[in-house]
């Protein structure tokens, strides 16, 4: 995340970080949002088909063990990648994906549920939103040891889709927040955009999925992400299928 601050610990219970396996070691690579105690929502391009995952719930400062993690495995076979996401065109969008844990979280005040929006909810230009996420500090940066956020309010399509934003790269199915100083950075990918309805329920309405390659923080290249409120059926069915 650049030009955030450091998250009030474990205000984003949902937030986790996907971390994979090399040499015996395991190392951030994206964020993700606890959906169910035993299902998270990522980006599908965080996800190589070669890599051992596993989930660390109740992370905050990644530099030291502060009692509340939880290391889950993700088993490769609970690996579910929308079907429509296509690699070779981010563009196209279905950036999602879902990982079933191969043991329940037990949820706690470190650790709790993401809530998902009503289905088919677009959220008006301006809406005020949050990042989440481990991400870069800056273009080319460090990752940070501690959550990060920014506020990141909502650019609609109407003005996302002008040509001197992102065009026609952006599709209805996504949503764009910033657009200014403040941006998600590889590293944020997967992680959720936080919403907080009129009631004070917050909702998770974004997927982090993509910054401009100019640079994280861009003007005029807004932060995007896959709308979750446009996957709704999908997740039901792939949550009550397996
Ligand atoms: C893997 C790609 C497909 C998505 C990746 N997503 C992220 O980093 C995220 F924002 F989600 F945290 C990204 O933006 N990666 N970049 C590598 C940029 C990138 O690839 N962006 C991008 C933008 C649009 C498209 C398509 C939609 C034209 C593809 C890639 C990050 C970056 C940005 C500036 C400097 C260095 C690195």
């Amino acid at each position: 995340v650049v030009n955030g601050d450091d998250a009030v610990p474990y205000s984003w219970p949902w937030q986790i970080s996907l971390q994979y396996e090399r040499d015996g070691a395991f190392y951030h690579t994206c964020g993700g949002t606890l959906i169910t105690p035993i299902w998270v929502m990522t980006a599908a391009h965080c996800i190589s088909a070669s890599r051992t995952y596993e989930v660390v719930l109740g992370e905050y400062d990644m530099s030291k063990a502060e009692g509340s993690e939880q290391r889950i495995p993700v088993n490769p076979g609970d690996i579910f990648v929308h079907p429509g996401w296509n690699s070779g065109c981010v563009s196209c969008g279905d950036d999602i994906a879902l990982l079933k844990l191969s043991r329940s979280a037990e949820l706690s005040d470190t650790v709790q549920l993401g809530c998902l929006p009503p289905p088919d909810e677009v959220l008006p230009n301006g809406y005020p939103c949050y990042i989440s996420g481990w991400g870069r500090l800056y273009t080319g940066g460090p990752l940070p040891a501690k959550l990060q956020q920014a506020f990141l309010p909502v650019v609609d399509y109407a003005h996302c889709s002008q040509p001197d934003w992102w065009g026609s790269t952006v599709k209805t199915t996504m949503v764009c927040a910033g657009g200014d100083i403040k941006a998600g950075c590889n590293g944020d990918s997967g992680g959720p955009l936080n919403c907080q309805a009129p009631d004070g329920i917050w909702y998770v309405h974004g997927v982090t999925s993509f910054v401009s390659s100019r640079g994280c923080n861009t003007l005029q290249k807004p932060t995007v992400f896959t709308r979750v409120s446009a996957f709704e059926a999908w997740i039901k069915e792939i949550i009550t299928n397996n």
